[in-house]
């Protein structure tokens, strides 16, 4: 397996957050360059802080630097890692500026070194995902097709919080319906929302990289009379009623759209679709929903990661 180096430069008080971020997404080791052990007294029966090489560390701060797989969902993860760090700030953390870098010799190679493990992909019962550089013609004409070029932004449409996602919306999505789409990364799940016969789909995301992504794979895959993208902090003054709103968002994320008002967005009897659950959060999860109008209907699994499924009361 192949590993690249990525770097945070972060703060002290950080280190251990910022660490566990990584190891959560799959960090196979973690390196800390702290630039006060240039500064410290050297302990008793040591040599090694004096040997230390100062250009190997930063000028202030902390660097921590770790190695992750590369594989299809590199670039999701390093997705997952930016919102991680970004949620710090609502811990009370000082995240320093927070800044990521890709290993200063091969960050062209490392952007783009994820494509040669992304293939084409059947999910759910009803979808191909494929890659624009693969030129795939599938056997089986009763799926369709979504090609997507993810770029940087999150949703191959291979990641286990994606795939829950695309098989709920094969089961709950009814013909015709209004969807909203919260956090569209790649805008694959609207995509798929259109393809399953949606009437209309609207997809926001705050991150500019993924609504530029989400635009582009929209017309790639001709959806774009029924697809409407635009960049939203989740459904901040949407004022449209929807039949379903999917959400493959970070727990603390799905926490703030239900209890922002995602049953008032949605008609009577609408139905919401949530992933980007970790297990250990799925209780804390349920209980927002079940307080803030909505019962459960299905859950869906897989490994670490919970979709819930759940249907507005009225
Ligand atoms: C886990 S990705 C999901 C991408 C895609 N929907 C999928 O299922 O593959 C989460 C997306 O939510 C977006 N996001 C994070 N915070 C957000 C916010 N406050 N409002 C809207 N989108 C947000 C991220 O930029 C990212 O594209």
């Amino acid at each position: 397996m192949k590993w690249s180096e990525i770097c945070i430069h972060t703060t002290e008080e950080a280190i251990e957050p910022v660490t566990g971020i990584l190891y959560q997404a799959g960090a196979g080791g973690v390196v800390i360059e702290n630039s006060q052990d240039l500064q410290k007294d050297q302990p008793a029966g040591t040599e090694t802080v004096f040997d230390l090489d100062p250009n190997d560390f930063p000028v202030d701060g902390v660097n921590v630097k770790a190695y992750l797989p590369v594989n299809s969902f590199l670039g999701e993860t390093v997705e997952e890692i930016k919102q991680a760090l970004n949620n710090l700030l609502l811990y009370n953390i000082d995240p320093g500026e927070n800044l990521l870098t890709f290993s200063e010799h091969n960050e062209e190679e490392w952007a783009t070194a994820w494509k040669k493990y992304y293939k084409p992909v059947h999910v759910g019962d009803h979808f191909t995902i494929t890659p624009t550089w693969i030129d795939y013609h599938s056997e089986d004409s009763k799926r369709h097709m979504i090609e997507l070029d993810p770029g940087m932004a999150f949703g191959t449409g291979t990641h286990p919080t994606t795939v829950l996602c695309i098989e709920a919306l094969e089961k709950y999505m009814t013909t015709g319906a209004q969807v909203l789409d919260v956090g569209t990364g790649t805008g694959v799940l609207s995509i798929a929302a259109a393809k399953l016969g949606a009437g209309s789909v609207l997809a926001v995301d705050l991150d500019q990289v993924a609504v530029h992504s989400s635009k582009l794979n929209v017309k790639l895959n001709k959806v774009r009379d029924i697809v409407s993208v635009r960049q939203n902090n989740l459904a901040d003054g949407i004022k449209t009623e929807f039949d379903l709103i999917v959400g493959n968002l970070l727990a603390e994320l799905v926490i703030r759209l239900v209890e922002e008002g995602a049953a008032s967005k949605l008609k009577a009897d609408g139905v919401l679709v949530v992933s980007g659950i970790i297990k250990t959060k799925r209780d804390q999860v349920c209980d927002v929903l079940l307080s803030n109008g909505f019962h459960l209907i299905d859950e869906k699994r897989s490994g670490d990661w919970v979709a819930l499924v759940a249907r507005k009361v009225f």
